[in-house]
């Protein structure tokens, strides 16, 4: 089956997100009235899963995970958490139920030591702070080592760590990430993506929003292609890497913008 084809039928989504530990069936959300930016769109992640979201600019990318963490409202379709309706449910709510999102921009707290924004991330189960910060110290070891420097003295890299450090201190099953290479150099573009496998190998399954979208197929199980809010196609990372069609229309151009912005 191509991918095409898995994009094309609600009926196979429906078929196939069976069981998954979260989906999204025909969404539909935006952030003023009468202006939809999910159009429909379907999503599912299952257990242990990487999957990464790809797109052009202003496909939605961005708007699906906010949908999916109930900081949008959702206007059509559902949001199941393990089988469990959440559409409506606020962020603070998704977190109590193992939901982590880590924003693209404005991630951490910049007047705030490393050791207080990782605090800020588990001010809902204080007495665990030591216990988690050893976890995520783990995977992060810089964390620990700099504790007690401010966030805003850190390079965006280790920013992003701060704030990957942050959500995980929650101890999350699920985690979203919007666009976690943004903004850095290669060697911390490709940490990033290191970091991410060492995470999902803890047993956390991972969305990825990216622009760096061939790096980001790399290393997923699945991926999703949006264009215009709606699913363009989805597949496994390798396929939708290999598919003539996604790469003429997105891998093409999006590799090429990712290579101008590079020094
Ligand atoms: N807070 C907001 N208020 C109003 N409109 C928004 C807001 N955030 C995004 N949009 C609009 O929603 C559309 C989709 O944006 P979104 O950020 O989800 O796209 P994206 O696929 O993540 O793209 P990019 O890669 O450029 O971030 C765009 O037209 C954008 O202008």
């Amino acid at each position: 089956m191509t991918a095409a084809e898995l994009a094309a039928t609600p009926q196979q989504h429906a078929r196939l997100a069976e069981g998954a530990l979260l989906r999204a069936d025909d969404l539909v959300a935006g952030y003023f009235p009468g202006v939809d930016i999910l159009r429909g769109c379907n999503f599912f992640l299952r257990e242990g899963e990487i999957v990464g979201v790809i797109g052009p600019n202003g496909a939605g990318k961005s708007t699906l995970l906010k949908a999916l963490f109930g900081l949008i409202p959702i206007r059509q379709g559902d949001v199941l958490l393990r089988g469990e309706s959440v559409a409506a449910a606020p962020a603070h709510v998704l977190v109590r139920k193992g939901l982590g999102y880590v924003p693209q921009t404005r991630n951490v707290f910049p007047s705030l030591t490393i050791e207080e924004n990782l605090e800020m991330g588990i001010y809902l189960r204080p007495k665990q702070f030591t216990e988690q910060f050893t976890v995520v110290a783990e995977l992060f070891p810089l964390l620990a080592e700099r504790r007690k420097v401010k966030a805003g003295a850190l390079s965006g890299g280790e920013r992003q760590m701060v704030a990957m450090g942050r959500a995980l201190m929650m101890d999350p099953s699920v985690l979203l990430l919007d666009e976690p290479s943004a903004g850095l150099s290669p060697m911390f573009q490709d940490e990033v993506f290191i970091r991410c496998k060492k995470i999902n190998a803890t047993g956390v399954s991972i969305i990825m929003v990216e622009q760096n979208a061939r790096r980001c197929l790399q290393i997923c199980d699945r991926g999703y292609v949006l264009d215009q809010g709606r699913n363009a196609y989805t597949d496994t990372g390798t396929n939708l890497m290999h598919d003539p069609k996604v790469i003429e229309l997105y891998l093409g151009t999006l590799a090429g913008s990712q290579e101008k912005k590079r020094p």
